[in-house]
């Protein structure tokens, strides 16, 4: 069974045109729309998409933080929208978020035993003290930091370790789900196979699911079971990871693949005729049809019309394209 339940998920954004009078009518910004997927326990589905696709729209979206305009999120099989109270409560602690800039994340004028210990002292308030701090350091051991250093400040940390402070905080109250927005794209790419692997570790020990949010497939595709790809707040193309980086159907994530940099340049020759040009058009405005047909190179009258469904390729590989075409990625470009 599913942990997690993403059905026809839309997310509109009121947005008052700037110098507008109050009764202007807002415009909407159509920041996700129709999203659906499943995520199962211990299971890492990978949001790949570029900025502004509405991939952390998304995140926030099931973390309970923005509102949903239609669609569902069922968590545990309960209904996000007609949660009570206290099952809300719980679902705070049960999805925990990680974020990009690690140093930007943490408070600056709290210790990093305060930070890590802080979603446990909230949702546990009459922890004893002494089993607080017992918890932050096992905690900080298991992400590879000395718990003697519980008494320091996050600027005394590099970047890195300071990511993972951040997945301490986040798993000091042993979620079930952490929602990962683009945790190594501030990190050296040295330290992001660090992080990446230390998430691989943690999730298997803990049976967490994991939605891990990249613009950059390079990264995702090493962590993911399975891929979503987002356009434009649409669901382009959802597959097994091996599926989406070896075989993608959807121009776009062709696109995104090819411009994935492998080792050897002549292996990337053959999959270099698909390029990503132009800028992502507004979300206050989406294209008919098909939102990336202003970008793709094999658009043609049809794609402005209805939007194209999400079709079947191969068993659970989906993608919503009228002209969807196997392109086979070398094993380099995959791996
Ligand atoms: N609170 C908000 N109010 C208005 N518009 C918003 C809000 N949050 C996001 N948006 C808009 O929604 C769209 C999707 O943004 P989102 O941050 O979800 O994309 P993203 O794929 O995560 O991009 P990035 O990688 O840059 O964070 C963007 O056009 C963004 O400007």
């Amino acid at each position: 069974m599913s942990l997690l339940s993403v059905r026809d998920l839309s997310v509109i954004f009121d947005i008052q045109p700037r110098n507008a009078w109050p009764w202007t009518p807002h415009h909407k910004l159509y920041a996700v729309t129709d999203a659906s997927f499943e995520l199962a326990a211990g299971e890492t589905l990978g949001i790949v998409g570029e900025s502004g696709s509405g991939k952390s729209t998304l995140a926030r979206a099931i973390a309970g933080t923005v509102p949903v305009a239609s669609g569902e999120i069922i968590f545990d099989g309960k209904d996000l929208a007609a949660m009570s109270p206290t099952e809300r409560r719980k679902h705070r602690r049960d999805v925990q978020m990680i974020f990009q800039d690690p140093l930007a994340a943490l408070n600056p004028r709290m210790t990093v035993g305060q930070i890590v210990a802080e979603p446990l002292t909230t949702h546990e308030p009459n922890l004893d003290k002494a089993e607080v701090r017992r918890r932050a350091g096992e905690m900080m051991e298991r992400v590879g930091l000395l718990p003697k250093l519980l008494n320091r400040y996050p600027h005394e940390f590099s970047g890195g370790q300071c990511q993972r402070i951040g997945i301490a905080r986040a798993l000091i109250v042993k979620p079930r789900l952490i929602l990962c927005d683009e945790p190594v794209s501030a990190l050296d790419v040295s330290v992001q196979a660090q992080v990446v692997n230390l998430l691989r570790d943690i999730q298997t020990d803990m049976d967490l699911s994991i939605l891990f949010i990249a613009h950059d497939l390079s990264v995702v595709k090493h962590i993911s079971d399975r891929i979503f790809v987002m356009y434009l707040g649409r669901q382009m193309e959802t597959g097994s990871s091996a599926d989406i980086v070896r075989a993608p159907h959807h121009p776009y994530s062709q696109a995104l693949l090819a411009s994935v940099p492998v080792p050897d340049p002549s292996k990337k020759a053959a999959h270099a005729r698909i390029p990503l040009e132009g800028e992502l058009p507004s979300p206050l405005a989406p294209p008919s049809g098909c939102v990336f047909r202003t970008r793709c190179p094999k658009a043609q009258e049809v794609c402005a019309g209805e939007r194209p469904p999400m079709e079947e390729v191969s068993t659970g590989h989906l993608s919503a394209c009228y002209f969807n075409e196997r392109m086979d990625f070398h094993r380099d470009a995959a791996e």
